[in-house]
């Protein structure tokens, strides 16, 4: 099956009523649907390093497998108990390197307990760990340390386990599912996922398989990659949206949104990927809302932003947050609509256009990933319906 790209969809301004009027149209045309959608669909998840594709892959489980047992969590707790402490030994080394002074004698001793243990977690959280990271999380000066933490690499789950450590640092400690979601681990080499899908019953019913491939973002996983563009029917590209005042952990010398955006011309561009579907989730809309919140503009980092808010593009957004967000998807939109170099061998029409779909995500709410899955399967019957002569 080749995607060309979900057609149905193309003038939708407005998703919601769109939707509601193209699912009314397919239940009209019901009775001619044979139940024979192609069986299995092939997803790549795509994006920088930390931009959200292995916590998608999480939802999918969440979703539409069985989620995780008791002793699928407690497998997650070194993980984790790695996770915080990586957090709490970073806020203490950058506290010198940035010249921030510690609010109480007893913080420093925490401190120096901290950095005698190197960057290895303990195996137990013993009550003298415990009390030290809870002294450090509510010192004033680590706190500045963590409002600065754009300046250096520290994971976006710190606010999230610190908040919560009181809870995880329990004997009987097993992990939520929010806790896994918010776990990291860097992704090296290609992983997959296959799950099944119900069909709407006045599409025939039944069920599509889903394979979704999910692979390192880091540069040095990049070439990698290809090893699995054969026969991919759609891209999901992720974009971390609240990057825009970061570097990247591999090159310190360069701006973390910068890098998403030149990979994603490079995706968009690559002729192997020419008649793959393209969907971005511009990620991370809860920290970026945050960031705003707290006094952070990319304008100082893309002066191109104050010439955005002046355009009618900028004319519907209401705050500095949700002209933020467009700001960073016209800049994708913009890159869709450069004149490709070398065009492919497998576009029928070189001149055809092709579309890219755009949601605002948040990877961690399970809520959020399942309407917007709802979104790109629905997308994606749409289009078989298409390929079919059916629309
Ligand atoms: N708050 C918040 N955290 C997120 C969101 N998406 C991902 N994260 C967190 O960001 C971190 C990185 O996410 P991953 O899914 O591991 O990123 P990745 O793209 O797989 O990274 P690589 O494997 O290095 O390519 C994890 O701690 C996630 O919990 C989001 O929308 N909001
Ligand atoms: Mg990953």
């Amino acid at each position: 099956m080749k995607l060309v790209i979900f057609r149905c969809l193309r003038q939708s301004k407005n998703h919601a009523s769109e939707k509601s009027a193209t699912d009314k149209e397919l239940q009209r045309k019901s009775s001619a649907i044979p139940k024979n959608f192609p069986e299995a669909v092939k997803i790549l998840l795509l994006g920088t390093a930390e931009s959200g594709k292995t916590t998608i892959i999480k939802q999918m489980r969440i979703l539409h497998i069985n989620g995780y047992t008791d002793d699928e969590r407690r497998d997650n707790i070194p993980e984790i108990y790695q996770n915080i402490h990586e957090s709490i030994y970073q806020l203490v080394q950058h506290m010198s390197i940035l010249g921030l002074e510690y609010q109480s004698c007893a913080s420093k001793h925490s401190a120096a307990y901290i950095l005698s243990m190197g960057d290895t977690a303990p195996e137990y959280m013993n009550e003298e760990y415990c009390d030290h990271v809870m002294t450090l999380w509510n010192d004033f000066g680590i706190r500045t340390c963590y409002e600065r933490s754009n300046e250096f690499p520290l994971s976006d789950s710190t606010k999230y386990f610190l908040d919560n450590f009181e809870r995880i640092c329990q004997d009987d400690y097993i992990p939520t599912t929010e806790d896994i979601l918010h776990s990291r681990k860097v992704t090296t080499g290609i992983h997959n996922i296959s799950f099944r899908v119900q069909i709407p019953k006045y599409l025939g019913g039944g069920e599509q398989i889903f394979h979704m491939y999910d692979v390192g973002g880091q540069r040095d996983q990049r070439n990698k990659w290809i090893q699995v563009f054969e026969g991919i029917q759609a891209v999901l590209f992720l974009i971390s949206c609240s990057d825009f005042d970061q570097t990247l952990r591999e090159d310190p010398t360069q701006n973390r949104l910068i890098e998403a955006l030149s990979l994603f011309r490079g995706v968009w561009q690559n002729r192997f990927l020419s008649s793959a579907g393209f969907i971005v989730f511009l990620n991370k809309q809860d920290i970026l809302r945050r960031k705003i919140a707290a006094g952070k503009h990319i304008v100082d980092y893309f002066p191109e932003f104050e010439d955005f808010c002046n355009s009618p593009q900028a004319e519907s957004c209401f705050d500095e947050c949700d002209w933020t967000k467009k700001f960073i998807k016209q800049k994708l939109i913009d890159i869709t609509e450069e004149p490709v170099k070398r065009p492919s061998r497998n576009l029928m029409n070189h001149n055809a256009k092709r579309e890219c779909y755009y949601h605002f995500t948040v990877a961690t709410d399970t809520g959020c990933i399942r309407k917007v899955f709802n979104d790109v399967h629905q997308m994606i019957l749409h289009d078989n319906l298409a390929q079919m002569n059916l629309m």
